[in-house]
């Protein structure tokens, strides 16, 4: 799992640590971590004897730690030049300690033939988007052939809401400190950082909950339902799909597929006669059952919404019998405008993708997709429902607090009509599998986003192509 916490609980974790330290000795720590992963990248090109490394260096403590690594890589043979973002103002021990070991100032002409350029302009001190010459340095590291290294994150973003206003340095990769940042994590912050590699500086006294965490394979493959060898059909979970309409038949059958993907035992569908006939035709495994879920057999969660249109009274009376069930389920598209007078909580899912959050909370679009973290945990308090944000970085919140999930597996392949079915009947069917409904929709969001990135390999991919993979993202974790 990685872990990501605030600025202010970081700052917090690093005073507790520096009480405890000699004075300077994080940042040492600190700069000999980024000089190791520099020199890593170096080595891979050449080596780094002789390599040119330009540092592009801050006013704070993020450009002491690239001037203490740029010191450590010259000592090694590498010719290092450190372009100041502010002569008057420089981390004085850092650049003596450069000088020392034989680097030198330049301009930013450096840039030009530079192997490798480390990012120390900005960090966790920084706000609002990069200003003058510190945006024409990130520019200009763009414009340049180099390797990008940033140094604790990519400078110009915002560390704790993953948004980027403006110019920002785009890394190859990120040498973080003590802890992820949720910036790291997020979208569209987390696309600038590259690879990010964690550097343990002995930060211990981070608070219990991180405040975004993400999954990692081998987190999804101890969650994935896994049947024993003496289950049957029923102890493995049934999902009931209350998707698809007579207008919009082809949402249920990709929320039943997505279901059918997801480790359950046995589908159920209800809704009309003649997408039910369609559903058999394609899958004779599902049991086609009363048009309204009330009427259904017993299943253990159901998926809903997909598929279903507003002002419509068929649909009004499909979304409230799911969740007068009491039953664990998924609210998906449509099924989101008949929230009113409902009895949602913790055990509902709500997908909606930015535009239906901003609908259901009364905002533009805009501002949600400008803070889709504040709005996530937002929209979970205020509904008390787990929440699944859809978008480039889809982010789960559960209504009483606790750590955001932010997926990491997502590609823009996914944003293709139909796509959301497939993940809500694949969510639905990890809930009827009996995982708890955070679990459910993060291990939904991160099987969906590994089965487009193995789909997408062999070209443009539609919905259904999903279907096709997800066995095959499922195989890839176990
Ligand atoms: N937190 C930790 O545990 C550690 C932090 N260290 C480093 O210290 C960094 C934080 O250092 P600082 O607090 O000095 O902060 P920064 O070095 O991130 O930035 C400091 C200064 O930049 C200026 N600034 C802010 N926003 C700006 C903008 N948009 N455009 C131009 N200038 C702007 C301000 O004058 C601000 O004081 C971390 O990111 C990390 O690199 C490491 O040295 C050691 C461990
Ligand atoms: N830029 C993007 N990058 C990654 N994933 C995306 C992006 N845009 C959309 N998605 C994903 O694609 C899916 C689209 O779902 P949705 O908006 O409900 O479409 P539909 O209703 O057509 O199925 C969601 O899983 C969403 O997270
Ligand atoms: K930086």
């Amino acid at each position: 799992m990685r872990r990501a916490y605030h600025v202010d609980e970081i700052r917090r974790a690093e005073a507790d640590l520096m009480a405890r330290l000699p004075d300077g000795a994080l940042m040492q720590r600190a700069a000999a971590g980024l000089a190791a992963v520099a020199a890593r990248i170096l080595r891979d090109s050449g080596g780094v004897y002789g390599a040119r490394v330009a540092l592009l260096v801050g006013v704070g403590d993020n450009g002491g730690d690239a001037l203490y690594a740029g010191a450590g890589l010259a000592r090694r043979g590498a010719r290092v030049r450190a372009v100041l973002l502010d002569e008057t103002r420089v981390h004085a021990g850092g650049l003596a300690a450069l000088v020392e070991a034989g680097g030198r100032t330049a301009d930013e002409t450096a840039l030009d033939d530079a192997e490798l350029i480390i990012d120390g302009m900005l960090g966790i001190g920084g706000h609002g988007g990069l200003r003058g010459r510190a945006a024409q340095l990130a520019r200009a590291a763009a414009d340049a052939a180099a390797a990008v290294l940033a140094v604790d994150l990519p400078s110009g973003i915002d560390a704790d809401s993953g948004q980027v206003a403006g110019t920002c340095v785009r890394a190859d990769a990120t040498v973080t400190f003590g802890a992820y940042k949720p910036g790291l994590l997020i979208d569209p912050a987390a696309e600038h950082a590259g690879v990010v590699e964690l550097v343990d500086i002995g930060l211990s006294a981070l608070p219990e909950h991180a405040a975004v965490e993400a999954l990692q394979a081998a987190d999804v493959a101890g969650l994935l339902p896994r049947p024993s060898h003496a289950t049957d059909k029923y102890l493995r979970g049934v999902v009931g799909v209350a998707c698809g309409s007579v207008d919009y038949p082809g949402a249920g059958m990709l929320a039943v597929g997505g279901a059918l993907r997801g480790g359950v035992g046995a589908v159920r569908y209800s809704g009309p006669r003649q997408v039910g006939e369609e559903i058999l035709r394609r899958w004779p495994e599902v049991l086609v059952e009363a048009e309204l879920p009330s009427a259904a057999g017993r299943v253990q969660a159901w998926v809903c919404g997909s598929g279903l249109p507003a002002d419509d009274e068929y649909a009004a009376q499909r979304t409230k019998q799911v969740v007068d069930s009491a039953l664990p389920a998924v609210l998906d598209a449509g099924a989101l405008t008949y929230l009113d007078d409902l009895d949602l909580g913790e055990h509902i899912v709500l997908t909606p993708h930015a535009g239906e959050a901003a609908r259901l909370l009364g905002v533009e679009r805009a501002q949600v997709e400008a803070n889709r973290l504040d709005f996530v945990r937002g929209l979970a308090a205020e509904l008390g429902a787990t929440v699944l944000l859809k978008g480039s970085t889809t982010l789960i919140a559960e209504p009483g607090g606790g750590a955001v999930r932010a997926n990491p597996t997502g590609t823009a392949a996914l944003a293709t009509a139909g796509s959301g079915d497939v993940l809500a009947g694949l969510i639905g069917a990890l809930l009827a599998a009996g995982l708890r409904p955070l679990d459910a929709a993060s291990v939904g969001a991160y099987m969906h986003g590994l089965a487009g990135r193995l789909a997408r390999r062999e070209g443009p991919i539609a919905a259904g192509d999903l279907l096709a993979s997800l066995p095959r993202a499922w195989h890839n974790l176990q």
